[in-house]
């Protein structure tokens, strides 16, 4: 019996052409999966589509547009069990690349149809559900900046234009931290606090290496003193980023916790998975293994022989078609 899923694709998303992406999708899922189709518009988001979906009982739900999508989607099956496929279409594809989802339409379907899921944490953020991160003060910025316009014009260089315009007038602003154990005060450009995070996503990646199921969120204060010291901390990074170690500049600091509660002075623009959603102050918790998602099997290369070096070795190989089975 084949399997089925609920499909909810964003018509608008990204720059490709929907019709051809959705007849892409299906001609590869469908000799699998039964797809029932759901388009979103204006007034029904995908959060809505997918909490009718979860409502329906479906087996799964598959979200397919950029990560205001997936991230709308996701919202609904949090603590559902449903398992949830993604394949990205938008711009920057942050949700797909912080899971390890592959973000060709071809190989995000082919990872839904190998079936294999894991869990991974999610957070509320002032009781909204976040999958990614919450960025305040210059990722927020950079966000309001990037608009649609800009987007489809430029694509992925709608954000680095926009981030270099916003370090003409870059922002201090006080940011009180309270984590279970610590309240920390400081000054900072920006702070983010990640649960899941892309390489590209710079500003998040003060520890490097953001591990989506240790029950953790990772928070990254930012705070260069001037634009050139906002350059060199960008540039430290994504170095360390790349690199897969932590951070070591005096103006860059990182911890991880269960749940932080922030505040700032003056109250600053906060961006959570993509879009904006408001002001400071943020309370963040992470609900350890809240989201099952389908994400492509390590494929782990178990070794089935070694045998160089082992002494006066030879190897001989059998034409095993003559070889009797029984033996
Ligand atoms: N049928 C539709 N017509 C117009 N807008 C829509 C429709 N369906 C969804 N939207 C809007 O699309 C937005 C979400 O877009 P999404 O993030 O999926 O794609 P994107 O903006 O191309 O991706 P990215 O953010 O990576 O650029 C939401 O604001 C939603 O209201």
């Amino acid at each position: 019996m084949n399997r089925s899923a609920c499909l909810i694709f964003n018509p608008v998303a990204g720059q490709g052409d929907p019709e051809q992406e959705l007849a892409q999708i299906r001609e590869i899922l469908e000799p699998e999966i039964d797809l029932d189709i759901y388009m979103t518009t204006e007034e029904i988001g995908a959060d809505k589509l997918a909490q009718q979906a979860v409502e329906r009982g479906v087996d799964a739900i598959i979200a397919s547009g950029g990560d205001g999508t997936l991230s709308a989607a996701a919202t609904a099956v949090i603590g559902t069990n449903i398992p949830f496929g993604i394949i990205s279409r938008g711009t920057a594809n942050a949700f797909a690349a912080a899971l390890g989802i592959p973000d060709s339409i071809a190989a995000a379907c082919e990872n839904i149809l190998q079936g294999g899921t894991r869990s991974v944490d999610v957070a509320y953020c002032n009781d909204k559900p976040m999958v990614l991160l919450a960025g305040i003060g210059f990722e927020a910025e950079t966000v309001e900046r990037a608009d649609r316009d800009a987007k489809n014009r430029f694509g992925i260089m709608a954000y680095i234009l926009a981030g270099l315009q916003e370090l003409r007038d870059l922002e201090h602003f006080d940011v009180e931290i309270e984590t279970d154990d610590k309240i920390i005060k400081t000054n900072a450009v920006a702070v983010t606090v990640a649960n899941a995070a892309p390489a590209t996503s710079v500003l998040a990646q003060g520890p490097a290496g953001i591990i989506v199921d240790d029950g953790l969120l990772d928070l990254t204060i930012v705070a260069p003193v001037n634009k050139a010291g906002a350059i060199a901390a960008t540039f430290h990074l994504f170095q360390t980023a790349s690199a897969g170690i932590p951070v070591e500049r005096n103006d860059i600091g990182y911890l991880r916790s269960k749940q932080f509660k922030i505040t700032t002075e003056p109250p600053q623009k906060v961006v959570l998975d993509g879009e904006l959603v408001g002001t400071t102050p943020i309370e963040i918790k992470c609900v350890p293994a809240g989201l099952t998602v389908f994400v492509p099997k390590k494929e782990e290369v178990i070794p089935v022989e070694k045998l160089e070096g082992l002494p006066n070795l030879t190897i001989e190989m059998k034409d095993t078609q003559d070889t009797p089975s029984d033996i």
